[in-house]
């Protein structure tokens, strides 16, 4: 009788929650069994809007190089009080005191579901993962994180009736697919757990759309650059240490070849478009998977671009092997149409804004108002 009372409570959940305007009838085929075998005491419930205003959002492994500005951008919109920062490291000083901070490690599940339960999540973007060049020397616990990890968002989501955004990533493409310019919907063979697990993202998320009507987001982000987060291991890292080693020493050693042309962003756009997608109203989205892009260079254009502000920038180029061969595997061009054509996504930075704006951000007069503004 548990199992009855369950599955009936989840399908009036799936059939009525606001929160998860975009479960269709059409979407839940079939409901058998709850996606996680749960106690019978626990009880599905699902926070909406009606009850809170605004969405209670949960950001997961977000001391990394996007979590905390993303929690700045929708503290601004939905109140300091309802957007959780959460990881497993220690949080520096600004960022624990700038709003709410919680430690999560996405691979215990019953702690996962206790914090979103306690808080009444109602919004969980799903930031945890070991990125490309990362996962490369440890694939045991890129695994762990990006796949079992995953899991257990994906059920807790299921669950709670969350609304679920999971980044995927350029490097979810492979050698076999069209590179130039990349579609949304082509054949996806990558060549990286990274990239492998972000495949696994992108289709569980659809299929528990389709079969738990779970309200899942998910935007394939191309290489982000920011100038106050350090990025977290990546290929794409080249793009950002240029300008730290522009200002500081006027040369460069790129792990790159020249002419290895990929997808860019800058983290404004980045956390912008996902602001916007979580936002699209249900009807608007026609896929659950979207392409989004802003530019597309390669490092010697990059230090070209670099070298009308800083004329004697020095770049020499020491291959990394193993990173060559991941970019060598990517797209060059990322076509985001249906982005552009669904919710009306629209970068604002191209290249030369870009280097405007990272060289300004970190020249020294910058840092030194910034210190002293802190
Ligand atoms: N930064 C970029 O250029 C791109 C990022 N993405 C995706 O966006 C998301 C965020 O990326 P970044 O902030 O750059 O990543 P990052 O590598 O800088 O940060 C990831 C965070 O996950 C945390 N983490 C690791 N294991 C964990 C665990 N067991 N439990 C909880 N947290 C754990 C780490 O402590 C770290 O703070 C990732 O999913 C990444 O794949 C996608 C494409 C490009
Ligand atoms: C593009 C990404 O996903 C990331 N920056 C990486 O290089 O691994």
């Amino acid at each position: 009788m548990p199992v009855v009372r369950t599955l009936t409570r989840t399908i009036k959940q799936v059939l009525q929650s606001p929160v998860c305007g975009c479960q269709t009838v059409t979407s839940v085929r079939f409901i058998g069994f709850s996606p996680r075998q749960v106690t019978s005491d626990a009880s599905f419930h699902s926070v909406s809007f009606s009850e809170t205003d605004h969405p209670r959002v949960l950001i997961t492994g977000g001391l990394g190089q996007l979590g905390v500005g993303l929690a700045k951008l929708l503290r601004k919109r939905f109140g300091n009080n309802n957007v959780i920062l959460s990881d497993i490291r220690k949080p520096p000083d600004n960022v624990f005191y700038s709003g709410p901070f919680i430690y999560s490690d996405i691979l215990d599940y019953k702690n996962l579901r206790e914090i979103v339960v306690n808080n009444r999540i109602t919004w969980l973007i799903h930031y945890s993962a070991l990125l490309s060049a990362v996962g490369e020397a440890n694939v045991p616990l890129a695994r762990a994180v990006n796949i079992t990890g995953l899991h257990n968002i994906l059920d807790i989501a299921a669950e709670h009736g969350l609304r679920l955004f999971v980044p995927s990533t350029i490097g979810a493409f492979g050698p076999t697919s069209p590179r130039n310019p990349t579609p949304d919907l082509c054949i996806q063979r990558p060549k990286t757990i990274y990239g492998v697990s972000k495949v696994h993202a992108e289709l569980m998320g659809e299929y528990y759309h389709y079969r738990y009507g779970l309200d899942f987001r998910c935007l394939r982000y191309p290489g982000i650059i920011s100038a106050d987060s350090q990025p977290g291991g990546g290929t794409t890292d080249y793009a950002v240490q240029i300008f730290h080693d522009a200002i500081k020493n006027g040369r460069f050693v790129c792990n790159l070849k020249p002419d290895t042309r990929l997808p860019m962003m800058y983290i404004d756009d980045c956390l912008r478009a996902t602001m916007e997608v979580l936002e699209a109203p249900a009807e608007s989205l026609t896929m659950r998977t979207y392409n989004i892009n802003a530019m597309s260079f390669n490092p010697e254009e990059l230090a070209q671009e670099v070298r009308k502000h800083l004329p004697e920038l020095e770049v020499v180029y020491n291959m990394d092997a193993v990173r060559q061969a991941i970019a060598d595997s990517w797209p060059m061009n990322f076509d985001d149409s249906n982005a552009r054509k669904d919710w009306g996504w629209k970068h604002e930075y191209d290249l030369p804004e870009l280097v405007t704006t990272m060289l300004g951000y970190l020249s020294p007069e910058s840092l030194n108002a910034q210190a002293q503004a802190s």
